[in-house]
C-alpha cells in the first residue's frame, strides 16, 4: 500500500522555487531519510507533507487522502520544541497531550498506561514528573517523541531528531525509530542515519535525488561530506529528477 505520493511537486515562498519537480512514493511501513544542504528544502517539504504549506503546482497524497485530511495520521516532531517553557507542564502531561483527540478533553486509565510506556521505550520514564523546563535540549527531544508516538500514528514525521542529543541519546532514538513497525520519514544532517535499515534515501537541494534499494555502501570517513554524499548517489540512483 501506498503510504505518501507526491508528484511533480513545485513550492515557492516568494518568487523563487525552494521546491522543483520532486517526485517521491514511499510504501506503508517504508523508512525515508532526507539528507541535504542547509537551506535545500528538507523543512519545507516536510510542512508541505503535513498539509502547513500547499504546493504551487503537483500534488501530495497521503494513504489516498490530502495532507490536511491525513493530518491525523501522523506523528510530527518538529525541529524546535514548540511548548513554553515558563509553563510548569511535567513530561507525563506532555505525552498524554498525545492522547486526546478531537473533542476528547479527559484521559483514560489506558491513556495513561500508553503514556507510561512510551517513556518507558524511550528510557525516560524515570523523568515522568519532572517539569519540562527543568530538562537538558536531548531529554525535552525525547518527550516529543514520545508524545507524538502516544498519538499511534501510521506516519512518524521527525525533523533533526538527534540534533540536541548526545551519542548515546543519539544510537538510542535513531535504534528505536528503525524499530518501528510505521511509516518513518527523519530529515537529518546526521550521516549516522544512513548506516540503519532506510529503505529510501532523498537527497533535497531545491531538487530531489531519491536512492532506494541496495543499502548504500557509504564510506565511513568521517569527511565525507553531504556534496559528496549527492555525486556518490547521482552513480547509484533510480531516479534522478532532474
Ligand atoms: N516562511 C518562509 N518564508 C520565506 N522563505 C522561507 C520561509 N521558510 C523557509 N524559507 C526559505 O526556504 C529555503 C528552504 O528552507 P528550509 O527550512 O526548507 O530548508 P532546510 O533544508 O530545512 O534547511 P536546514 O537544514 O537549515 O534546516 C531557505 O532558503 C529558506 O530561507
Amino acid at each position: 500500500m501506498k503510504a505518501i505520493t507526491i508528484k511533480n511537486l513545485y513550492f515557492k515562498y516568494d518568487k523563487d522555487w525552494i521546491l522543483e519537480n520532486i517526485n517521491l512514493t514511499l510504501m506503508d511501513k517504508e523508512f525515508l531519510a532526507i539528507i541535504g544542504p542547509n537551506g535545500g528544502g528538507k523543512s519545507t517539504l516536510l510542512k508541505l507533507i503535513l498539509g502547513f504549506l500547499k504546493p504551487n503546482r503537483g500534488e501530495i497524497k497521503i494513504y489516498g487522502k490530502s495532507p490536511l485530511q491525513a493530518r491525523h495520521l501522523i506523528g510530527y516532531v518538529p525541529q524546535y520544541t514548540t511548548f513554553s517553557l515558563d509553563i510548569p507542564i511535567t513530561v507525563v502531561d506532555i505525552v498524554l497531550q498525545g492522547r486526546l483527540k478531537k473533542g476528547k478533553f479527559f484521559y483514560s486509565k489506558e491513556d495513561k498506561h500508553k503514556a507510561l510506556l512510551m517513556l518507558e521505550r524511550l528510557n525516560i520514564a524515570h523523568l515522568k514528573d519532572k517539569k519540562i523546563r527543568d530538562l537538558s535540549g536531548g531529554q525535552r527531544q525525547k518527550v516529543l517523541i514520545a508524545r507524538a508516538l502516544a498519538t499511534e500514528p501510521k506516519i512518524l514525521i521527525m525533523d533533526e531528531p538527534t540534533s540536541a542529543i548526545d551519542i548515546k541519546g543519539q544510537k538510542e532514538i535513531l535504534d528505536l525509530i528503525e524499530s518501528l513497525d510505521i511509516t518513518r520519514i527523519v530529515v537529518s544532517h546526521d550521516i549516522k542515519i544512513l548506516f540503519k535499515e532506510v529503505d529510501k534515501i532523498a537527497y533535497i537541494n531545491k531538487i530531489a535525488i531519491i536512492h532506494e534499494g541496495p543499502k548504500l555502501n557509504i564510506p565511513t570517513d568521517q569527511h565525507f561530506c553531504e556534496v559528496e554524499l549527492m555525486e556518490f548517489l547521482k552513480d547509484t540512483d533510480v531516479g534522478f529528477n532532474k
